[in-house]
């Protein structure tokens, strides 16, 4: 089946993938690629319309940051965002400057005239009954001349062109963000363009999209056998769940015990995926062999290394052992492509190694079936339901590959693991007794091989220090510490203090991301 597409060329705006999370909640499909791509590129995508972010340069400083010129050929509408409504008006045949007032945060725009894409959505109306919306704005440029063909449909006092339409051609420019939802009515401006002048339906929905990627593996991996790297996290979960409804039994999921997850997990995945659903897992305990490579080693970096080597490993000898293994299946997610796109707008230093299967030996000599390249975390949740996955699988907190080798801060030692494992536990109990598990995104305990004085029935104690970490975040990339009530951080101290031993103190970690990050190494 093909879907109606938009077409999101980005310019390097910290909010790109905001679009597309928009644009997706229409039930509209769409893709994003760099500004850059050619114009056969466009013509070939054909879209139903086409979307410009916005971006930190100028368009009279960066000259070759344009769209490519077949975008206002098509025949289809575009909306231009911040930048791309200033290089839609430089394109056209309009004029941009610096403005000398720059606006960040909060406006108010007018919305003037009768445009399609304004009708009948404002927050208020001014006293001569035009209506009012709030936007949110970042920029310090504004276009000063409309290109032929357009009128103004928005103002202030600051930006007198902050939106225009050639309603004609169903070319939009807007000078403020409708992808952030400070800008109040924003969705709706996003719903009205992609059905109402895009003429898109609401044709993208998991129950449909589980018939079609089933159909699409099955056309791709035809009677060849795949293997799958399973951790029970959620996206090689759905991974496992979706190619097991394609294929069966020519998928082989591999679990590895490496000794550094978390308590029951190994039971726990076998139970949900070899007993409840029917998956052939392998569990392969690797635990003595990550263990032993990982004895000495402090360096968060290294430690990470070895671990992503160490995996590595294991799939290549599972790999080796099954007759007519071509396929390695992964849980990449539409983020992880976005963010290795190597588009020429990103330019990201490299803060940790985050594991990934991803860099496989060529001597592996297996292909890539990557069934949810194309989904973003929420949906992917929603396709794991649309699957029949546990609610509490589906639903559960992200847990990095490295697992607690990365919050067993310095060397991993298995006594280490074994009180780290006890004290997340029982910090994961309450939380969700507490109702605080799903207000969270990411909990977790940190072991710190750091030894306190205590005093524990008249004796004196010399122990060890649980850290407790519990984020809040939308997308991972800058997350609050969430403001946890004192008296359940109270009851898990109490409980980690008198359930595990070797612990004498529990600490709360109060920082937020940037400068800290979620995990601590
Ligand atoms: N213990 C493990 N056994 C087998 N494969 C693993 C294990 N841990 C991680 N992997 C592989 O590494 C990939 C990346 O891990 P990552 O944590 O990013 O994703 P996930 O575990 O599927 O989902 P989530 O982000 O919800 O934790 C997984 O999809 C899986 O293929
Ligand atoms: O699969 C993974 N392999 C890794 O190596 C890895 N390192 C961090 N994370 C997870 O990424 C998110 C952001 O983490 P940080 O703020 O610590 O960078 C958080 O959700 C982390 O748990 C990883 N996930
Ligand atoms: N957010 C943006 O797209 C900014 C566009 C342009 N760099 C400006 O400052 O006006
Ligand atoms: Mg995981």
């Amino acid at each position: 089946m093909s879907h109606q597409k938009i077409l999101i060329l980005d310019f390097g705006s910290q909010v790109t993938q905001l679009i597309a999370r928009r644009v997706r909640e229409q039930q509209v499909y769409c893709e994003l690629h760099p500004f850059d791509v050619s114009d056969e590129f466009v013509r070939e995508f054909a879209p139903a319309g086409v979307i410009l972010s916005g971006g930190p340069n100028s368009v009279y400083e960066a000259l070759d940051w344009k769209a490519p010129q077949a975008v206002f050929e098509l025949g289809v509408p575009v909306l231009g965002i911040c930048y791309g409504m200033q290089t839609m008006a430089g394109q056209l045949g309009g004029k941009v400057e610096s403005a000398d007032k720059r606006e960040f945060g909060y406006a108010e725009m007018r919305a003037r005239g009768h445009s399609k894409l304004f009708e009948g959505i404002q927050d208020r109306t001014n006293d001569a009954g035009h209506g009012l919306l709030d936007v949110w704005m970042s920029h310090g440029d504004k276009v000063i001349e409309l290109p032929p063909g357009f009128k103004v449909i928005g103002s202030n006092e600051s930006t007198p062109i902050a939106a225009m339409a050639d309603e004609a051609r169903g070319f939009y420019g807007v000078q403020f963000h409708p992808e952030v939802t400070h800008t109040l009515q924003g969705k709706a401006m996003i719903a009205r363009f992609v059905h109402d002048i895009c003429g898109c339906g609401r044709d993208w929905n998991m129950p449909d999209y589980v018939s079609e990627a089933v159909e699409r593996i099955r056309a791709e991996v035809g009677d060849e056998e795949v293997i799958l790297g399973l951790s029970g996290g959620v996206d090689s979960s759905v991974a496992a769940a979706l190619i097991h409804r394609a294929i069966g039994d020519q998928l082989t999921c591999v679990f590895v015990d490496n000794g550094l997850l978390r308590l029951n997990e190994a039971e726990q995945v076998m139970e949900t995926f070899g007993r409840s659903l029917g998956v052939r897992v392998i569990h392969v305990d690797a635990a003595d062999t990550f263990m032993g490579h990982l004895e000495g080693v402090s360096d968060p970096e290294a430690k990470r290394k070895i671990i992503g080597r160490e995996f590595v490993e294991v799939f290549q000898d599972q790999a080796a052992k099954l007759p007519n293994a071509k396929w390695l299946a992964q849980g990449t997610i539409y983020p992880d492509v976005i963010e290795s796109a190597g588009s020429k707008t990103k330019k990201a230093h490299t803060i940790k190694s985050h594991h990934n299967v991803g860099g496989l030996p060529e001597t592996l000599n297996l292909k890539l079936l990557e069934p949810l390249r194309e989904l973003f975390k929420d949906e992917v949740r929603e396709l794991g339901i649309a699957l029949g996955l546990p609610h509490d699988m589906v639903y559960r907190h992200p847990f990095p590959g490295p697992g607690l080798g990365v919050r067993i801060l310095g060397e991993v030692k298995p006594e280490y693991a074994d009180i780290l494992r006890q004290a997340d536990a029982i910090f994961i109990d309450e939380l969700r007794a507490a109702d605080w598990y799903d207000k969270t995104s990411q909990a977790f305990a940190v072991f710190l091989p750091v030894k306190s004085v205590g005093v524990m029935g008249d004796g004196r104690t010399y122990d060890y220090v649980v850290a407790l970490r519990a984020v809040q975040t939308q997308d991972f990339m800058t997350a609050h510490w969430a403001e946890l009530p004192h008296s359940l951080l109270g009851r898990v101290s109490n409980r980690i203090i008198n359930e595990v031993r070797g612990v004498n103190r529990v600490v709360y970690d109060i920082s937020g991301k940037p400068p800290a990050t979620i995990e601590w190494e």
